[in-house]
């Protein structure tokens, strides 16, 4: 792998073109896509569906390939790395879903210790314990450490599954629609999480979403994909933020009144 220095973006995208299929039955669900993340920053990536989002999360966790052109993650293509090396590169990658993605039979902090035990450490004692413990406090569930997802709420639920993400302390945090299951409040209180977590840890992080609301909410910069083409890339004026709005506010700027 590259060492990356200070100015190597976090993500590159260099003429990527990803289609599936062949004759007229091909799809391409991205074509000649090009642009970079730089780092520390919270980048959205917005799109209705069937635009591409997740085609482009797959390509930058290194779970699929491009047909054509090159993915970077910290200067190295993924598509020249070995199978050690690229499960070394997941480490630095942590991933988040929609579905919150929890095992069912564990604690949250067996949940958010999971990925040290994938990665054959001792979690149950040392510096990782003190890690997940750090991590569920981070999160806030520090009182709830002993509870099974099924007596979790939604935003505790993708709560725990942000510390299970950033447990390995990943450079680089994938965010698949982390709030589209969840209701207004809830929302917001998991973005301000999100911005928390650059704020501390310096996390670069990739907010998929069809919510234009989110990025306003915590994205410095936004690309906006039609149809597998990236068609824009914008500025997010922080200035235009909402921060601590209730929901009452909410209400009334989405209706307009
Ligand atoms: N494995 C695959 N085989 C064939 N077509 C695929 C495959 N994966 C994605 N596609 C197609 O590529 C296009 C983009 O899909 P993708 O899932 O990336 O979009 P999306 O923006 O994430 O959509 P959504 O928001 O609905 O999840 C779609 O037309 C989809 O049907």
């Amino acid at each position: 792998m590259t060492a990356p220095t200070p100015a190597t973006p976090a993500v590159e995208f260099r003429n990527v073109t990803r289609s599936f299929g062949d004759g007229p039955a091909a799809v391409t669900a991205l074509a000649d896509v090009d642009f970079a993340i730089p780092r520390g920053m919270i980048f959205g990536v917005l799109g209705e569906s069937g635009a591409g989002k997740s085609t482009l999360l797959r390509l930058m966790n290194g779970l699929d390939h491009p047909t054509s052109g090159r993915v970077l993650v910290e200067g190295t293509d993924l598509a020249g790395l070995g199978k050690s090396q690229m499960n070394r590169m997941r480490h630095r990658i942590g991933v988040v879903f929609q579905a919150y993605n929890l095992v069912g039979n564990l604690t949250v902090r067996q949940n958010v210790e999971l990925p040290l035990r994938l990665q054959r450490r001792k979690a149950r004692s040392g510096p990782d314990s003190v890690r997940v413990r750090e991590m569920v406090d981070f999160v806030g569930l520090g009182h709830r450490v002993d509870h099974y997802p099924a007596q979790l709420s939604g935003g505790e639920k993708q709560r725990v599954a942000i510390a299970r993400a950033l447990v390995t302390e990943p450079s680089l945090l994938l965010c698949d629609e982390p709030t589209s299951a969840l209701d207004t409040h809830t929302t917001s209180e998991i973005l301000d999480l999100l911005s928390a977590t650059r704020e501390r840890f310096g996390t670069t992080i990739a907010l998929v979403t069809h919510e234009l609301e989110a990025v306003k909410a915590i994205c410095d910069r936004a690309a906006v994909f039609e149809s597998g083409r990236l068609h824009d890339i914008v500025e997010v004026d922080a200035a235009r933020r909402d921060r601590g709005q209730s929901y009452l506010a909410h209400v009334r700027e989405v209706l307009g009144e």
